[in-house]
């Protein structure tokens, strides 16, 4: 059986996205949330576009953006997705669907069992559900920060959309995690950085290695 894809999210260097590349992972996230150590501006996002053409699933990352921003970055990223990890409802999440005319991932934040669940209402206005670590009230930002939950609540998971996992994963429990959970596709950031922002080629060598062996 195959691996699962392999999305390595907040790329911002040519280096890392080459490394991304070699390490044959299937999706790019460029993140479009100004707060976040990975921000890619506007400006570097037609050169990183390119290189990813025809080789990666580029998506890009908002929180709570509106048609504005998110038309910027779509057109200036190429992107192929638009992941909404903000507090999008479905209306929204339908809204961008219909405007954009790109696949929409809607991000359902998980700290407990019934989290879960708020997946169900986003069938039939989003493509794709990626399930991530709920982050502490007050925290700076809603995603990258290396929290993982309790991937258990996914194991038996039948939901109506296909999904994917993300929060906490590293080169060292990606392998577990994979197969815990059957997820067909895995989402890290701050697992393969050697500082916030700052990705590490190794890290994403080993995680991609590690993610299709498991
Ligand atoms: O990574 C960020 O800085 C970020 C900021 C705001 C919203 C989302 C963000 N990341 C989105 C992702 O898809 C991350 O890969 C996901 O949250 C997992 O992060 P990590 O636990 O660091 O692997």
């Amino acid at each position: 059986m195959p691996g699962p894809s392999i999305k390595i999210c907040g790329v911002t260097t040519r280096d890392a996205l080459s490394a991304t590349i070699e390490a044959q992972a299937s999706h790019v996230g460029f993140n479009f949330f100004p707060p976040s150590p990975r921000f890619l501006a506007l400006a570097d996002a037609p050169a990183l576009a390119m290189q990813a053409e025809g080789r990666l699933t580029r998506v890009g990352v908002f929180v709570d953006a509106d048609d504005a921003a998110l038309g910027d970055a779509v057109a200036a990223a190429r992107l192929d997705a638009i992941q909404l990890h903000g507090k999008e409802d479905p209306a929204r999440a339908a809204a961008i669907r219909t405007r954009f005319g790109k696949s929409v991932w809607k991000v359902i934040s998980v700290a407990g069992p019934g989290d879960v669940a708020k997946a169900d209402a986003y069938a039939g206005v989003a493509d794709f559900i990626l399930f991530d670590a709920k982050t502490p009230k007050g925290a700076a930002l809603p995603g990258g920060l290396g929290l993982a939950f309790d991937w258990d609540l996914l194991r038996a998971y039948k939901g109506p959309l296909p999904w994917g996992l993300a929060g906490g994963l590293s080169p060292a429990n990606v392998a577990e995690a994979v197969r815990g959970t059957g997820t067909s596709l895995i989402d890290v950031s701050s697992g393969v950085e050697s500082a916030p922002g700052v990705k590490d080629a190794d890290r994403i060598r080993t995680f991609c290695f590690n993610a299709r062996t498991a």
